[in-house]
């Protein structure tokens, strides 16, 4: 349990402080949250189950807890948010806000102004004509124009500021997203963390969750600026019409305009189809996302330094996709339910006729009254959202937070420094346990490869292989020993850093939902728009052929297995172009297409060590003794000298013999290290395994 916390306790700046969770069921009130992280970590806990918690996204219960916890958040993140959403846009931002105040007064004023009209210059004055009462209808009218007007101006300042606060936090949470490793997504915690923190980006796309962004804050105090302006003119009114019979009454004549409205045409824009260049867009936006979320492509992810590539692909589609997006301005606020409002004037002026209640005060009532009663209830349902949306911030927050667990703290960072003849490894007792498990994948492994030596790492199934590669690419930690690259602590690299000078084929390699340049361009960003280095990979990876049968070639679009592709209303039309028909690939095809991926980078002079993970597992003897001399030639320099360090893990080990040494591991350790003639005159396992097989 302590070196749980610790762990986690790693994952977050200094001034975070994970909770101290007690088994006491006796605890008195809970305390104060100490941090962000906290107060959502406390938020989440089930009050009757100690140590149990709410499912990510669950509502929170309105108790006095949360509500402190609550107000801890907003005191803590609201403001900070607001001021970097302010910064976006300054002037449209307080024009925004301004602005809805404003127009939160504007019920009142029309009730009370119309009152003022009626009465003064219609009753009052006792000077009632048609023309007069055809001039002020018209005034009426023209002002409900410059209403809508104004209010279409509003709308179109508010969905480029909403569009800017939607993009910074969409791409706030996939920049964070892409540069987590995987032993911080491993943990249960950081998991629920992202998944809240995902409903609270969402959540600005303006509905489907049901929880309002900090901008939708704005609507409160508009809300609570329009009820008291209602109250006051109910008041005011009351003071001189006391009769009781007038209040309900227009309260009944309030329903009419309410039902017309109600019933009145959607004028959005969003039902309109999009283009195809929307609709690849869209599509692109969310292969991105998949590519930022997904557990599958993290080590490559991670490997091949794609985050920022994802980053600026996703954010260019996103900014078309959003474009799109954008409601189509109403030309006109006019709506018919606004005219009958007007002309519902003409019968109570009739009625006026018979009884001494003013038309003014009748027509401010019935405004007053429904618009106060339909603020009141909007005000309940969205403080309730906010209530709950606080939480998902403060999970947005904390998130933005999470330091990669795998990324050395500044002062214990070493710089990476390429020695002649490739990577040279230390390897001391190292062991590691899978998350949740009981038994160790790798118990006290311990070798030494000098600079440029093969390294041939066979054993049975299970026996930790595949784990080892992972730790020497630094994709997972480990819980004991050491590992020295280039005589330094490979702990105070940064992965980052590190991954540059490495190459890789996993066994369970990425599949991308992409095109056959794009599969193997992904190997190496930086020329991955440079068709002669990927052909020049597609040749080392014995795929010319393939690539040739195919098609579009180098464009033909792969269909991979397990990708789900969302569909956007209008990409039907863009999906049954023959261009964007996918090819599916055999087994030994997609190998090859992995292993054009890895040759992309393993040729850069900056590469010092070459890891393959049964790299030809499904290749045929003929390809598979190519390859074998590629990733020989490519270790070597033209004149024969060792420039790359290179391990692989075989299950033919008639390969295993080309290798400088063998590791045979066995039950999570290496049981014999040598030659291979070393380990056939010992005659252990190795010897029996090798003999099995040929
Ligand atoms: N992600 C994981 N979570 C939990 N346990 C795992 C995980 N990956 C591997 N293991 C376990 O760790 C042990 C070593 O697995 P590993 O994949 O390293 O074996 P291997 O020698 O590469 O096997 P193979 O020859 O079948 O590829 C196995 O017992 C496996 O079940």
């Amino acid at each position: 349990m302590r070196s749980r916390l610790g762990s986690r306790r790693a994952l977050f700046p200094a001034d975070f402080h994970l909770p101290a969770r007690s088994s006491s069921s006796s605890k008195p009130p809970r305390p104060a949250p100490d941090s962000v992280y906290d107060a959502w970590l406390k938020s989440r806990e089930m009050p009757q189950h100690k140590g149990s918690f709410l499912v990510p996204g669950a509502p929170r219960s309105l108790t006095l807890d949360n509500a402190r916890l609550a107000l801890y958040i907003s005191q803590t993140c609201i403001f900070d948010l607001f001021k970097t959403l302010w910064g976006l846009h300054p002037l449209r931002a307080t024009l925004m806000v301004t602005l809805n105040i404003v127009r939160s007064l504007f019920p009142a004023f029309r009730g009370y102004s119309q009152a003022l009209i009626i009465d003064e210059s219609l009753i009052g004055s006792g000077a009632f004509t048609w023309s007069r009462l055809l001039y002020l209808l018209s005034t009426e009218i023209l002002r409900r124009v410059v209403e809508g007007f104004l209010d279409s101006l509003l709308s179109t300042n508010e969905n480029i500021v909403l569009g800017s606060a939607r993009f910074y936090i969409e791409y706030k949470q996939m920049e964070h997203r892409v540069r987590l490793d995987g032993p911080t997504l491993a943990d249960p915690l950081v998991r629920d963390l992202l998944q809240e923190s995902d409903l609270f980006a969402r959540s600005f796309s303006g509905g489907g969750f049901g929880f309002i962004s900090p901008l939708d804050f704005i609507n409160i105090f508009s809300l609570l600026v329009e009820i008291l302006s209602h109250l006051w003119l109910i008041l005011t009114l009351t003071r001189d019409a006391s009769c009781f019979g007038v209040l309900l009454f227009s309260i009944a004549s309030a329903v009419l305009p309410f039902l017309l409205s109600r019933f009145a045409p959607s004028s959005s824009g969003y039902d309109d189809p999009i283009s195809a260049k929307e609709a690849r867009a869209a599509e692109k936006q969310e292969r991105m996302r998949n590519l930022a979320y997904s557990d599958a492509h993290r080590p490559e992810v991670s490997l091949f330094g794609l985050g920022d590539w994802i980053l600026n692909s996703w954010s260019a589609a996103r900014k078309v996709v959003l474009a799109s997006e954008q409601p189509i301005s109403r030309t006109s606020n006019v709506h018919l339910a606004d005219l009958m409002y007007a002309l519902q004037n003409l019968p109570f002026l009739l009625i006026l006729q018979t009884t001494n209640t003013t038309l003014g005060a009748i027509t401010a009532y019935r405004t007053s009254i429904q618009c106060a009663l339909f603020a009141v209830g909007n005000l309940v349902s969205t403080v309730k959202m906010a209530f709950q949306g606080l939480f998902l911030m403060s999970a947005f927050s904390a998130s933005i937070k999470l330091k990669p667990r795998m990324q050395p703290k500044h002062e214990d960072l070493a710089r990476y420094m390429s020695r002649p003849g490739g990577a040279s490894i230390d390897v001391k007792g190292l062991s590691y346990t899978y998350p949740g498990c009981a038994d160790p994948a790798l118990r006290n492994v311990t070798f030494s490869l000098q600079a440029g030596e093969t390294l041939a790492i066979v054993g049975y199934n299970g026996s930790g292989k595949s784990t080892l590669a992972k730790m020497l690419l630094r994709i997972i930690d480990f819980d004991k020993g050491t590992l020295h690259i280039n005589g330094v602590d490979v702990r105070k690299y940064s992965p980052a850093e590190y991954h540059r000078h490495i190459s890789a084929v996993f066994q369970g390699f990425s599949k991308f939902n992409a095109s056959i340049k794009e599969n193997v361009g992904l190997g190496n960003v930086d020329k991955m728009r440079y068709k002669p280095a990927i052909e020049t990979a597609v040749h080392l990876a014995e795929a010319d052929m393939l690539v040739e049968s195919l098609p579009n070639g180098l464009k033909t679009l792969l269909e991979t297995p397990g990708f789900e592709s969302i569909s956007y209303p209008g990409s039907m039309s863009y999906d049954s172009s023959s261009a964007s028909q996918r090819y599916g690939l055999s087994g030994g095809e997609w190998q090859r297409i992995a292993l054009a991926r890895a040759f992309m980078r393993a040729n850069e002079p900056e590469v010092d060590l070459l890891v393959f993970d049964e790299p030809t597992s499904s290749l045929d003897a003929h390809a598979q003794n190519q390859i074998f001399e590629t990733i020989n030639k490519i270790s070597k320099t033209p004149s024969g000298d060792r420039r790359k360090t290179v391990i692989y893990i075989t299950h033919r080990l008639s390969t295993a013999r080309r290798a400088d040494k063998v590791a045979m591991m066995d039950n999570g350790t290496i049981s014999e290290f040598g030659t291979h003639d070393e380990l056939m005159t010992k005659n252990g396992a190795y010897a029996a395994l090798y003999r099995a097989s040929i």
